[in-house]
């Protein structure tokens, strides 16, 4: 793979899945033994450094040793304006996963998640955004009763451009979401141990001989999580201006 925010772009041509702008499914991120370490190092850490959430524990740091896989994250994507300075280290029992939500204001809006460890499905939702319910709001009554026809057509035209859909995260795979996909849906994993990872968007990609041995049988296209899963969450935080507010 090639160095260097210039050639940020062939990622797209090479690793990006579904017909939404954005997604980046790279298997093969790191290695085995780069998963080895990076488990170690995560593990070695001082039970302080963990905070018990609901459903998952997790590190929110970046230690010295994680800079190299931050470096070449924010290398191979491209996509970053900022070197990568916030890592959310999240760690899931087989049967724990995490709630849909939308990744908070306070990011650049891209995320790379490094997946370790068990393999697990990510599903995607559409989420209706604030601005049909707002400007709703603000209209007076007779407003209100003529752009309600309008405003149900557009918000029907949204939910027809916007479907749920899945995608099969890989142990050592990186996934990279921006744009649309950032904004417009809601991210989130079931709390199961057994999840289906019929008609995701990446089987062509994801599904191999490892998925195959999670699989409760060669018919049925389900993971068992057998053992724990850790992801890398790789953001770019901005950091506002104090003054920003005052003008
Ligand atoms: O563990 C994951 O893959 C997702 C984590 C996530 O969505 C987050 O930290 O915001
Ligand atoms: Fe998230």
């Amino acid at each position: 793979m090639s160095h260097g925010g210039m050639e940020g772009n062939d990622i797209l041509g090479d690793f990006k899945i579904g017909s939404l702008p954005t997604l980046i499914y790279i298997p093969d991120f790191v290695t085995e033994s780069e998963q080895t370490a990076l488990l170690n190092k995560i593990y070695e850490a001082p039970v302080s450094k963990w905070k018990s959430v609901k459903n998952r524990r997790l590190q929110n740091w970046v230690p010295s040793w994680l800079t190299k896989i931050t470096q070449k994250v924010h290398d191979d994507s491209g996509m970053f304006p900022l070197p990568i300075n916030h890592v959310l280290v999240n760690e899931y029992l087989p049967d724990q996963g995490i709630m849909p939500h939308q990744d908070g204001p306070a990011y650049f809006p891209v995320v790379a998640i490094l997946s370790l460890g068990s393999p697990v499905v990510m599903d995607f939702t559409p989420h209706l955004s604030l601005r049909f319910c707002t400007s709703t709001w603000t209209n007076n009554v007779k407003d209100r009763s003529s752009n309600k026809g309008a405003l149900d057509i557009e918000r029907v035209q949204w939910l027809d451009n916007h479907s749920p859909f899945s995608v099969l995260l890989m142990p050592r795979s990186l996934l990279i979401f921006k744009d649309k996909a950032y904004s417009d849906y809601l991210h989130g994993i079931k709390d199961v141990e057994v999840q289906s990872y019929n008609g995701v968007i990446n089987e062509v990609e994801a599904v191999n001989e490892q998925v195959l041995d999670h699989s409760l049988s060669k018919d049925v296209k389900s993971i068992q999580r057998t053992t724990n899963r850790v992801s890398l969450t790789c953001r770019s935080v901005l950091k506002v201006h104090k003054n920003l507010f005052k003008i």
